[in-house]
């Protein structure tokens, strides 16, 4: 890729202690010296990170410009700003940073599949967030390092706060996205999610232009080679469910879909630690060690965390290198997806635990990508809250959702890929009356599904969703898998999916190019 114009950033080469690519055990050195961060009983650093615990979508922008104007999707997701607002703050992040003792800069690459991976710089003034990087991004060889050029940079300056009426930014956090100058750049916040997740808008807005389907899910492999991939947005299970003692693990949230079949764009996870134990999670427990980080997690006197202490946030969160999971693809890609699974964590509680897709529901729903925010990875949510997020991820995408809706839609057809939509929200009721689905429940349902298992097995049409619910899944109980089975009240079930039916219609009426079949796809609902 090539570099469209000299970076600013090149300024910050020059300073005295910009330090490059320090190894882990360096960067580990450096984050204890600084006080950033404490070792814990796992081996693993911990940081916390103040005001803001998730991502912030309402401080993110992007940068207006003669190419960016007519390619982005402009909204309230995707927020313009004109190109002296980031020149601006630029200049200033940039004259900010130069005062800094030492900066850390990590060099590497974002995608596994060579043919397209983008080379990225991120420069830090934390040491903890550039381990962050180091970690979650694709570390080059020496060989690599030598000659790389950059071709995306992100800056993150996390004490740094603008002043919204000088600044132009929403409040004192900014994530400024500039497609011409390839430069991201963060401050005000120490949320180190930002950090990969505006490297995965980048790549969502270049890997479609490339002919790439760039995909926020997490996906694996099985011994015979066959690939799974995991949509969902955030909390809805893409890590926990991607890590599976039976199938190798090519990535755990950011994927590429082109030529060669399915590539991970990152080369660590980023889990949550909410509620984490050996017993139900054993591969992100053990994960969780020597050059892992942990944000926001609790640790005692013992400096033993406590994974079930919210006190800081719900979205505790660890980040490690993918090899530390035990079961890997190496290298981090697969071929062409035989099975494809939508998570929803639906909290009215309505939606069938598992359920087989049309060709056209599976547009519909990859479209309508419904799901509930759960507390704590963006800020402002503390409870769960229904929400229709495109393509299950449309904070993260710079493109209208047609343009990935379509490339998946001619995927599924060339690869006759089977489609999944999988409830692990709520069963027994709504949020706050309900409970949510068992996590062994929803292992073996997906196992069943990979396996095959549900492709012969008898089903029902559910009256309202329309949706084939099989109608027995080895290691489930029959009852959990009809929603209103397992509702006491079945006039309350009644009201609650016909009230998420009528949501559904009311946010695709939005997706007016939608062909007919596909709208006809949607839910049914009184008086349709
Ligand atoms: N039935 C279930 N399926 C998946 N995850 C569940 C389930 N029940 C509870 N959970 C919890 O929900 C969270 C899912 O989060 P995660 O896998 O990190 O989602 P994502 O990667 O999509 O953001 C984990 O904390 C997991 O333990
Ligand atoms: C890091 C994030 O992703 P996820 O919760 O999907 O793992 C996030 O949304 O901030
Ligand atoms: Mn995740």
């Amino acid at each position: 890729m090539k570099m469209v114009e000299k970076p600013l950033v090149n300024e910050l080469y020059t300073h005295n202690h910009l330090q490059t690519n320090l190894t882990v055990p360096q960067l580990i050195e450096r984050i204890l010296d600084r006080e950033e961060g404490m070792l814990t009983a796992t081996g693993a650093v911990q940081a916390t990170t103040g005001k803001y615990t998730g991502r912030s979508p309402r401080d993110k922008f992007i940068v207006s410009d003669e190419v960016s104007e007519k390619n982005v999707d402009w909204g309230t997701v995707n927020q313009s700003i004109e190109e002296q607002v980031f020149d601006k703050l630029y200049r200033k992040v940039i004259n900010y940073l130069q005062d800094k003792k030492e900066l850390f800069q990590f060099k590497g690459f974002a995608g596994a599949d060579h043919d397209y991976r983008l080379p990225i710089q991120v420069i830090n003034e934390y040491a903890w967030h550039n381990l962050f990087a180091r970690q979650l991004f694709i570390t080059p060889t020496a060989e690599e390092l030598l000659n790389h050029q950059p071709a995306f940079t992100v800056v993150s300056a996390p004490t740094f706060k603008a002043n919204p009426e000088q600044d132009g930014t929403n409040s004192e956090a900014f994530i400024f996205v500039s497609f011409k100058k390839r430069v991201i750049l963060i401050g005000g916040t120490e949320y180190a999610g930002e950090i990969k997740k505006s490297i995965f808008s980048v790549m969502n807005y270049l890997l479609p232009q490339q002919n790439v389907l760039s995909m926020h899910c997490s996906a694996n492999v099985g011994k015979e080679g066959d690939v799974a991939l995991f949509f969902g947005l955030s909390g809805t299970g893409k890590t926990t469910l991607s890590a599976d003692p039976y199938r190798r693990l090519i990535g755990d949230d950011e994927h590429g879909w082109g030529p060669n079949g399915v590539f991970n764009i990152e080369g660590g996870c980023y889990a949550k630690c909410i509620n984490l134990s050996k017993e139900k999670e054993p591969q992100i427990f053990d994960a969780i060690r020597f050059g892992s980080v942990l944000e926001n997690v609790i640790v005692d006197k013992a400096r033993i965390p406590n994974y079930n202490d919210t006190s800081l946030t719900e979205n505790t969160r660890a980040a490690y290198p993918i090899e530390n999971i035990d079961n890997i693809a190496i290298p981090s890609m697969a071929g062409h997806p035989n099975t494809i699974i939508f998570l929803t964590a639906d909290a009215s509680g309505t939606l069938p635990p598992i359920s087989k897709l049309t060709k056209e529901q599976a547009m519909y729903h990859f479209l309508s990508g419904y799901t509930s925010k759960l507390a704590g990875t963006e800020r402002g949510v503390t409870e769960p809250q229904a929400t229709f997020s495109a393509c299950f991820g449309s904070p993260f995408l710079p493109l209208a959702p047609s343009t990935y809706a379509r490339m998946l839609g001619e995927k599924i057809d060339a690869y006759q890929s089977n489609v999944f939509l999988v409830n692990t929200g709520w069963t027994g009721g709504s949020y706050g009356v309900g409970k949510r689905m068992k996590l062994s429940y929803t292992r073996a349902m997906i196992h069943a599904a990979l396996e095959g298992e549900l492709n012969s097995v008898e089903t029902t049409k559910d009256s309202i969703f329309g949706l084939e619910i099989p109608m027995q899944v080895p290691g489930v109980p029959d009852e959990v898998l009809i929603p209103i089975n397992t509702w006491k009240d079945k006039a309350a079930y009644k009201e609650a999916a016909q009230s998420l039916a009528m949501k559904f219609h009311k946010n695709f009426e939005k997706f007016t190019e939608a062909s007919s079949d596909i709208v006809q796809a949607g839910p049914m609902y009184q008086g349709k």
